[in-house]
């Protein structure tokens, strides 16, 4: 970080504060008038510098000591913890979530680092005997190598945080491109892991846009593997060059979650997580559940219900106190979103609450949570990722009817049912076509230990997060020995 009239924060380069090629300002989608600091953009030489210094630590750090490693974790997630409250609110003014959710999220991050910090120390292998007598086999994992990873905006200290721990744990070397939008929590973490112990060069930050920071680090031969979370449009370019080139990949991309509420949900419980799924941190979450699947035996009663929760939901600034519904992160996304409100109901939908933008005491990117009733599952609406506080509602026949719609999307991250029924619970659990299923639960809002991921169109390559990263963060070597 230098010092200016406004704050500038550079890249992380071989463990050295390194000057951007240029500067972009960080601004609060609240209140476009705050402005966070001056953020380093790299150029594609910094990018080079990065990986390379990646490149030079990898030989020492895949077999570092164990120890070492995890007091190193420990240490990191400790201070994210310690400083949940400042963190918590660096995030709410970058991205716009509410105050409670950003620490929650901080949270979650330093929880990761401990998580990770014990994973360490459980590293294992397997011995096996040979087919062939007198020898003896082995199975152990080593870890990748150099790994890229190009982060969203939508969780900015937690993502980057599964994908940094586990590297970490494993003896990976890290190049870390955060979201363009939200460099602010990437360089506190940077921050906090450069202080933590771990030698020069192991993790490098380089901050800019992904059309020419993310497309220089996949492009890169030293780079071995790509970790990336973002939309599938650019997803899908990033793995074909990134497989073109031998690399190894994993994708975390859209969602068009299913909630499914049966005739016998417990209508509160049901209201109650249908608003958290779709509305909660703006609707702004890959896990977020944007098509609400109704029996009609239930359907009126619960829209009614829903939609006077949604209308009590207040929108405002991320650190004011009592806000339940954050800004938009962007203009470009809050046009996407209002463009898709008028899209639902071009298409037929009718508006029960919200469809508008919200004027607010400050100038942010703040509209109403919306809801949308009267769809159908061929819609538009219903098939593409919003990725904004907008739900549209699918009324369906029986149960029968609502899984095959539930699974009737080019996506599979996760889905959810309301239902008192362990019968229809059961059958949903293992016929619902999604990486993560939810019974009487938000679809989103997940746990930190055990593997995050999806089928279909969401997701690519191995699971993230728990002790199933380490799939995608090392590779199995089998030794044979002659006795
Ligand atoms: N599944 C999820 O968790 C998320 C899904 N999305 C979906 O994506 C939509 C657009 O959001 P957006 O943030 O623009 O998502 P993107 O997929 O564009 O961005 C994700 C990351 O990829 C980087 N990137 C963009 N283009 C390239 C490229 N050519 N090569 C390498 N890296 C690249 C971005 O950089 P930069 O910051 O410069 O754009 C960012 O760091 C949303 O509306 C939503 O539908 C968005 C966020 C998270
Ligand atoms: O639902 C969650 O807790 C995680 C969501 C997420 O990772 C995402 O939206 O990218």
């Amino acid at each position: 970080m230098t010092s200016s009239s406004q704050q500038r924060f550079d890249n992380l380069i071989n463990g050295e504060w390194v000057p951007g090629a240029s500067y972009a300002p960080n601004i609060n989608p609240s209140d476009v008038s705050d402005v966070l600091g001056e953020y380093a953009q790299a150029d594609v030489a910094q990018v080079e510098a990065a990986v390379a210094a990646a490149r030079a630590a990898f030989p020492k750090w895949s077999v570092s000591g164990i120890q070492a490693r995890a007091d190193a974790l420990d240490k990191i997630g400790t201070e994210i913890l310690a400083r949940r409250d400042e963190l918590g609110r660096l995030l709410a003014r970058e991205e716009g979530k509410v105050l409670p959710e950003a620490i929650g999220e901080v949270v979650r991050a330093g929880n990761i680092f401990k998580f990770f910090a014990g994973e360490c120390l459980r590293l294992s292998g397997e011995i096996l005997p040979s087919v062939r007598p007198g020898i003896g086999v082995e199975v152990t994992r080593e870890p990748i190598g150099v790994v890229g990873m190009i982060t969203p905006w939508n969780f900015p200290i937690a993502i980057p945080s599964w994908k940094i721990a586990p590297a970490l744990a494993y003896g990976c070397c890290v190049v870390l491109k955060p979201a363009d939008l939200v460099p602010g929590c990437a360089w506190a973490l940077a921050d906090i892991i450069h202080r933590s112990g771990i030698p020069a060069g192991v993790f490098n930050l380089v901050m800019g846009r992904g059309s020419l920071v993310g497309n220089a680090i996949v492009t890169n031969p030293q780079v071995d593997a790509i970790s990336f979370t973002g939309s599938v449009g650019v997803g899908r370019q990033i793995a074909q060059t990134a497989v073109g080139l031998g690399k190894k990949v994993q994708l975390e991309m859209g969602g068009k979650n299913p909630q499914v509420i049966l005739d016998d949900a417990d209508l509160n419980l049901a209201v109650e997580l249908s608003a958290n799924s779709g509305f909660f941190s703006t609707g702004q979450r890959c896990t977020a559940s944007s098509r609400l699947i109704v029996t009609e035996g239930i359907h009126d009663k619960f829209i009614a219900a829903l939609a006077e929760r949604t209308k009590k939901l207040k929108v405002g600034a991320a650190l004011a106190a009592g806000t339940d519904i954050g800004p938009v992160v962007s203009q470009a996304q809050l046009d996407q979103d209002m463009s898709y409100v008028t899209l639902g109901q071009e298409e037929g939908g009718k508006i029960v609450a919200g469809g508008s933008l919200v004027e607010y005491e400050t100038k942010g990117f703040f509209m109403a949570p919306t809801l949308l009733t009267e769809t159908t599952s061929a819609m538009r609406i219903n098939r593409e990722e919003v990725f904004g506080p907008v739900v549209s509602v699918i009324r369906v026949k029986d149960y029968e009817e609502a899984l095959a719609v539930a699974n009737d999307t080019p996506f599979g991250l996760s889905a959810g049912i309301a239902t008192t029924s362990l019968k229809y619970a059961t059958h949903f659990k293992r016929h619902s076509q999604v990486g993560m299923v939810m019974v009487n639960l938000p679809t989103a809002g997940v746990d930190y230990h055990v593997p995050f991921g999806g089928r279909k169109g969401s997701s690519y390559g191995p699971r993230e997060q728990g002790r199933y990263a380490a799939e995608f963060f090392t590779v199995v070597k089998t030794a044979y020995t002659l006795a």
